[in-house]
C-alpha cells in the first residue's frame, strides 16, 4: 500500500487545486446525483481545494450538499441531447470547454467521473498524474481479444490492438493534457457522425484510442472505479469508488 500522506504533503504544500467534473442530465440527476457529491465529500482528495463543476440541465434541482471548508460546488447549464449516446459523447466538448472557459482560472488538475458511482474509500491525491486513466473492472484480467475496443474500419475509433481497456466512467490530469484528450475525442466522435456511423462503446472507445496513441502517465486500479456484480476481487484491497445499480430502462431519454 502506498504512503498516502508523501501524496497529500506534497500536493498541499503546493497547493494543488483538483476540479471534478460529473454530468447529471435527465433523470440521472434524481437517481445519482446526491449521493455521487456526498460521498465525495467523504473520500475524493480530502485536505485538498475542490471545486465540483456540476453539468444539468436542471441547475434548480441540484441537491444542496454540506460541503467542508476550500470545497464548493458550480453547477453548469447544458442541454439535454435526445440521444443518450450523445448525453455520454458530448461531455467531451462540455469538458473542453469548460477547461478553457472556467476551470483554468481555478485549478491545476481535472478529474471526470460518470455520475453512477459512489465514493466508498480513499480516492486522494495518490490518483493525481499529467495523464490518468482507469482499468476497466471487467477487462484488467482479461486476454487481450477480449478487449472491446471498436473493430469497424469505418469508425475513427478503430482499433486491432492496444495496451489496456480503459473505462471512461473517471479520467483525468493536467489541464492541458486532459483538454487534449477531450479534443481529440470530440473531433473524432464529430468525423464518425459525419460518416454514419458510431463507435461501439461511444465515447469510452475513442477515450481508448486516444491513450493507445497518447500514453498516459498514470494508471488508476479497478479499486478506483470497482462492480460489486463481479465475484473474483482477491486483487481488490479497498474499494474506493463503486458502480451504482443501472437502470437504462427506467432512466435513460
Ligand atoms: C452500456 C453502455 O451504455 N456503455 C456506455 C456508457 O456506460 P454507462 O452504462 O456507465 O453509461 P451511463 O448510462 O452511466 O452514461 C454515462 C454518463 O452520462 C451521464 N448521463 C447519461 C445519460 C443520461 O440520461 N443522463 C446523464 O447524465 C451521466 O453522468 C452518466 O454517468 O458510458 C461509457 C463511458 O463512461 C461508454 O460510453 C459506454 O459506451
Ligand atoms: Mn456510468
Amino acid at each position: 500500500m502506498f504512503e498516502s500522506d508523501l501524496y497529500d504533503q506534497k500536493h498541499i504544500q503546493h497547493q494543488t487545486s483538483v476540479a471534478l467534473t460529473v454530468f447529471a442530465v435527465g433523470r440521472y440527476l434524481d437517481a445519482y446525483l446526491k449521493t455521487f457529491l456526498t460521498s465525495a465529500e467523504q473520500h475524493f482528495m480530502l485536505g485538498l481545494k475542490v471545486t465540483y463543476y456540476v453539468f444539468t440541465d436542471l441547475p434548480e434541482k441540484v441537491p444542496s450538499i454540506e460541503l467542508a471548508p476550500n470545497r464548493n460546488v458550480k453547477i453548469m447549464q447544458v442541454e439535454k441531447h435526445s440521444r443518450w449516446q450523445d448525453i455520454s459523447m458530448m461531455r467531451m466538448k462540455t469538458i473542453s470547454d469548460a477547461i478553457e472557459s472556467e476551470i483554468h482560472h481555478h485549478c491545476n488538475y481535472v478529474f471526470c467521473f460518470d455520475v453512477d458511482q459512489e465514493f466508498k474509500g480513499r480516492f486522494g491525491s495518490e490518483a493525481l498524474g499529467d495523464s490518468v486513466v482507469l482499468l476497466h473492472a471487467w477487462y484488467y484480467n482479461a486476454p487481450k481479444y477480449k478487449y472491446t475496443y471498436d473493430r469497424n474500419p469505418r469508425s475513427k475509433a478503430f482499433m486491432e490492438t492496444g495496451d489496456y481497456y480503459y473505462h471512461a466512467a473517471v479520467f483525468g490530469g493536467l489541464l492541458e493534457k486532459v483538454k487534449n484528450l477531450t479534443d481529440y475525442c470530440f473531433l473524432n466522435i464529430m468525423e464518425d457522425k459525419l460518416n454514419n456511423v458510431e463507435a461501439l462503446w461511444h465515447d469510452e472507445s475513442h477515450l481508448n484510442k486516444y491513450f493507445w496513441i497518447n500514453k498516459p502517465s498514470r494508471l488508476l486500479s479497478p479499486e478506483y472505479c470497482w462492480d460489486q456484480v463481479i465475484m473474483e476481487k482477491r486483487d481488490i484491497n479497498v474499494m474506493r469508488l463503486i458502480w451504482a445499480p443501472k437502470d437504462y430502462v427506467g432512466l435513460r431519454p
